[in-house]
């Protein structure tokens, strides 16, 4: 609420303005200054009558809600178009396969009853410490920094993977799921966002805090494993959700990356017998002289969940035959990424010792600049015969 001052408003009734909305920039025209129709929300600076129709409330007068029409800032393409998608997505509930699947209040319905059990007492209490890391069902400490558990249920590891072939056939918009996994879908643009945001905020986020929250939250069960930072894994709140696809014809492995986010929670869809290859391969931080490094490899299995931090470095083996499918949530603090602490944690050098020399297996093709030469040195290392620049197989 603002106080009432009308003089110093930047606009007066009849201006046109645009305003910025949970739709993005919408443009319409001043109908009232410092109004006060609206109990709820005291003496909001503007309301605005939308061209698209509707009205809008102002609730400060600052240039980052309100502007001249034609003067808002133009919004990146990937955000009209994840708004375009998700809109259209909305169309989707009415044809879907599972409607249970987009009920929030259903969601303990596809989680294992221990996994329930285990984020119950942190759930009621809402203190950290009531969540054991080690009462999750068959939880593994996989290696440093990374932890695995059972989470969902068969029956509903079958019904996405159905209700994902379902949206495919529908002929409704989809895009692939981030910059590097061709094939999948956006689970958050097809209506299933608030069944994501209920499962993080009321499990995942209690288990982000015991193993990447601020230390004195910490579960004993990481104690003198290395790996297990802060990074905000208490106040995690945005996630992209979705599902990627891997089959020797699609794609076949993940270049080795990083991910968009702060924490990584993902759960495999697939039956272990469905597929071959397609491990996880884990290596060290961002930054770390073990960044490339190899770590661990992790299989998926059906239900399991892997959690990890994003600037791990990671990626998928090669599948060898049958398809894998995996639910993959990533997951940001918006407010860890405005402290010191983040940008110490994302930017400083955090070594000065030599990187160590990398394993094949976490060189990545996409971002390392000298992944021809490392590859060609390991190569040599082994005894493999030479390889050119540009020569195939077979020529
Ligand atoms: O294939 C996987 O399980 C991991 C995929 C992944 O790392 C990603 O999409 O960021
Ligand atoms: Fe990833």
């Amino acid at each position: 609420m603002e106080s009432r001052n009308v003089e110093q408003r930047r606009f007066a009734v009849g201006a046109r303005v645009a305003c910025l909305t949970a739709d993005g920039w919408l443009e319409g025209t001043v109908v009232q200054v410092d109004f006060d129709g609206d109990p709820a929300e005291g003496i909001v600076p503007y309301l605005v009558e939308l061209d698209s129709g509707g009205e809008v409330l102002a609730p400060k007068d600052t240039a980052e809600l309100v502007v001249a029409a034609g003067q808002q800032p133009a919004e990146p393409w990937h955000v009209t178009q994840a708004r375009e998608l998700r809109r259209r997505g909305m169309e989707y509930a009415g044809q879907a396969k599972h409607p249970a699947l987009f009920q929030p209040s259903q969601l303990h319905r596809w989680l294992l009853p221990s996994f329930l059990e285990a984020t119950s007492a942190w759930r009621s209490s809402g203190q950290p410490e009531q969540l054991q890391i080690r009462r999750l069902p068959n939880v593994r400490l996989e290696t440093e920094g990374i932890v695995s558990f059972d989470c969902f249920t068969q029956e509903f590891c079958k019904m996405l993977l159905e209700e994902v072939l379902n949206y495919q056939a529908s002929g409704l918009p989809s895009r692939p799921p981030n910059s590097m996994n061709n094939y999948g879908l956006v689970l958050n643009e097809i209506g299933l966002k608030p069944v994501f945001s209920a499962l993080l905020e009321e499990h995942l986020l209690g288990i982000a805090t015991r193993l990447f929250g601020p230390i004195e939250l910490q579960d004993a069960f990481t104690a003198g494993s290395q790996g297990f930072e802060h990074w905000g894994g208490d106040s995690l709140s945005a996630h992209h959700t979705f599902v990627v696809r891997y089959q020797p014809d699609e794609d076949r492995s993940l270049d080795m990356h990083v991910d968009e986010c702060d924490v990584t929670f993902n759960f495999g869809l697939t039956n272990s017998d469905d597929f071959r290859g397609s491990d996880l391969a884990f290596c060290g931080m961002l930054g770390s002289e073990e960044h490339r490094k190899h770590l661990h490899t992790y299989k998926h299995r059906c239900g399991r969940c892997v959690v990890h931090l994003g600037k791990r470095r990671h990626g998928a083996l090669a599948i060898s035959s049958g398809r894998r499918m995996s639910l993959i949530m990533w997951c940001k603090s918006p407010v860890f990424r405005q402290s010191d602490e983040y940008l110490l944690r994302r930017f400083a050098p955090r070594t000065r010792k030599r990187p160590r020399s990398p394993d094949r297996v976490c060189l990545s093709h996409e971002h390392d600049s000298d992944y021809e030469e490392k590859l060609e040195r390991l190569s040599r290392q082994r005894g493999e015969p030479r390889r050119f620049r540009g020569s195939t197989a077979g020529q």
